[in-house]
């Protein structure tokens, strides 16, 4: 089955939403078992569907959202597909989305649970998790800890995690995928455990890094239609060719994935730690709480660093964008020394005045954005949309890089033009208006709750890379991405050198 070998050979480990590309293949092995539907079928226009199977043919399987933007050309801003009798709606217009998923929210807010989610240990991630009190309660301890005026508590942290990644940067140019992963991990794992991350090779990251490509390996598409149609595959002994299927041993690693920075919490802070963070007050909570398994599970639970992947990915689609676009770095560079000059680093107190920066911030989840469909919700009700039936149970996928390279609303969307985001005087255009990106952190009350914490490592990381370094072409090549439901360039010839020849460890420090 050549959908089923393309799949195969997508082994993406550049994706942080796990949960996206199980939620995606996953379903689809939901859909040969069971009609999960009311009965009635969506009655919004779409590709006509083979018997059974549905809409396979046309699938771009690689990069589904350039495939479902000329349907969307086809059949309009919000059409269906189907895939074995199961509804899937797209849609490709922000104000579409924005209607159903953020003012019909109680509707539009749940996930499709896969079927062998459980089975492999992923079921317990909050973004594959139904529209439950669960799940309420995992965004309840989120918005406590990672809300907008929080997590300004963060921002010494994360300028102190910039500066790692510098001097990394300046030891190991060419590793500076790895360094940027440090520097995304070591933020999440400061705040969700009040671990401080060594600089470089840190176990506990690397660890968590294996058992984070170990679980996306596993939970991609292609081993899930795999193991659905084959459910032997699961019990496959671990030591057979193969035996990466072997469901206990992902179940496994995911536990660890989630318990072994929390066991270090455990067994290195105490309650009296002044280090604020949500594993720390989750630990504090269950010493007082005689109910304390539950709260302690929920903490591991939501404690997932995977999520420092989408980080990662935007920052490379930064470096990309800096390698072929030198004009901007060499005006944003400028811009940089005006403001705070060549002797120290740009801080927080700086953005208000470097707004080419932010520029730089919003084109590049604009330009590449890292999750192009979103995470898919499912309606947990049937709804009617200008007449047209969408039944519970359908799964709703917003186009995210459709929206963004549409040319009415960002003319000429494929090349990189940070102006677009300013006045014609240079200061930021406001971002609530048809040039917010905002829609790259999803919709609703699905909406990501790590968005401020992320925005609070991007700014600060790009505006200090910027001061810091070159970022040169190291020869000739066409951008290609690693894609499956998350999207990051792949590895591409760049060089990487300090502005300054004389730079070194101690100058940088003395930044
Ligand atoms: C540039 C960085 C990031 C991007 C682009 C991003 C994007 C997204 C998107 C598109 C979703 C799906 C929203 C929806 O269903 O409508 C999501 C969900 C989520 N994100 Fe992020 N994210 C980023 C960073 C983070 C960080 C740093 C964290 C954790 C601290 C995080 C935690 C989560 C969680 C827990 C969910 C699931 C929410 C739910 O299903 O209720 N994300 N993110």
């Amino acid at each position: 089955m050549p959908l089923i070998s393309n799949l195969l050979r997508e082994h993406t480990v550049a994706t942080a939403a796990v949960a996206v590309l199980v939620t995606f293949a996953l379903l689809l092995l939901r859909l040969v078992r069971a009609s999960s539907t009311s009965g009635r079928q969506c009655t919004l226009p779409g590709p006509k569907p083979w018997p059974l199977l549905g809409n396979v043919r046309g699938l771009d399987v690689r990069e589904p959202w350039k495939g479902y933007k000329r349907w969307s050309e086809t059949y309009g801003p919000i059409f269906r597909t189907r895939f074995v009798g199961y509804d899937i709606v797209v849609i490709s217009d922000e104000r579409i989305a924005r209607e159903l998923l953020d003012r019909r929210s109680g509707k539009y807010s749940s996930r499709t649970l896969f079927p062998t989610g459980e089975a492999y240990g992923f079921g317990r991630y909050t973004p594959l998790l139904e529209y439950t009190d669960t799940w309420r309660h995992h965004r309840r301890v989120m918005h406590q800890h990672l809300r907008v005026d929080t997590v300004r508590n963060y921002r010494p942290m994360q300028l102190h995690k910039v500066r790692q990644l510098l001097e990394n940067v300046l030891a190991s140019p060419d590793n500076y995928r790895e360094h940027l992963q440090t520097f995304a991990a070591s933020v999440i794992m400061a705040t969700l455990y009040g671990y401080q991350a060594h600089a470089v090779k840190d176990p506990l990251v690397a660890r968590v890094n294996h058992l984070l490509e170990v679980a996306i390996r596993v939970g991609s598409p292609g081993v899930a239609i795999l193991v659905g149609f084959f459910p032997f595959f699961k019990y496959i002994p671990i030591w057979f060719p193969g035996g990466s299927l072997n469901a206990a041993a992902c179940r496994q690693s995911n536990d660890e994935l989630v318990s072994e920075p929390f066991k270090y919490l455990e067994e290195t802070i105490e309650p009296d730690s002044s280090v604020p963070s949500m594993g720390y007050e989750g630990l504090c909570n269950a010493k007082k709480d005689q109910d304390s398994e539950t709260q302690v599970a929920l903490i591991q639970d939501i404690c997932g660093t995977a999520f420092s992947e989408t980080t990662v990915s935007s920052l490379i689609v930064f470096v990309l964008a800096m390698v072929l676009y030198p004009d901007v770095q060499e005006r944003a560079y400028s811009e940089i020394a005006r403001v705070c000059g060549t002797d120290r680093l740009p801080t927080f107190e700086d953005r208000p005045e470097l707004p080419y920066i932010d520029a730089i911030v919003r084109e590049t989840q604009r330009w590449g954005p890292v999750v192009p469909m979103g995470n898919p919700h499912t309606t947990s009700e049937d709804d009617v949309y200008e007449g047209e039936f969408i039944p519970k149970g359908t799964v709703v996928i917003v186009n995210v890089w459709a929206i963004c390279s549409d040319p009415a609303r960002f003319p000429s969307p494929s090349e990189f033009r940070p102006e677009r985001f300013l006045s014609a005087d240079g200061k930021s255009l406001a971002d609530d208006t048809d040039l917010s990106v905002d829609l790259v952190f999803g919709f609703g009350r699905r909406v990501c709750p790590g968005k401020h914490l992320a925005e609070g490592s991007l700014w600060p990381a790009i505006a200090a890379m910027l001061a810091v370094f070159r970022f040169e072409k190291a020869g000739e090549f066409t951008p290609e991405w690693l894609s499956g439901s998350t999207s990051c360039p792949r590895p591409f010839p760049c060089r990487i050198v300090p502005r300054d020849p004389k730079m070194d460890a101690s100058r940088l420090a003395q930044m």
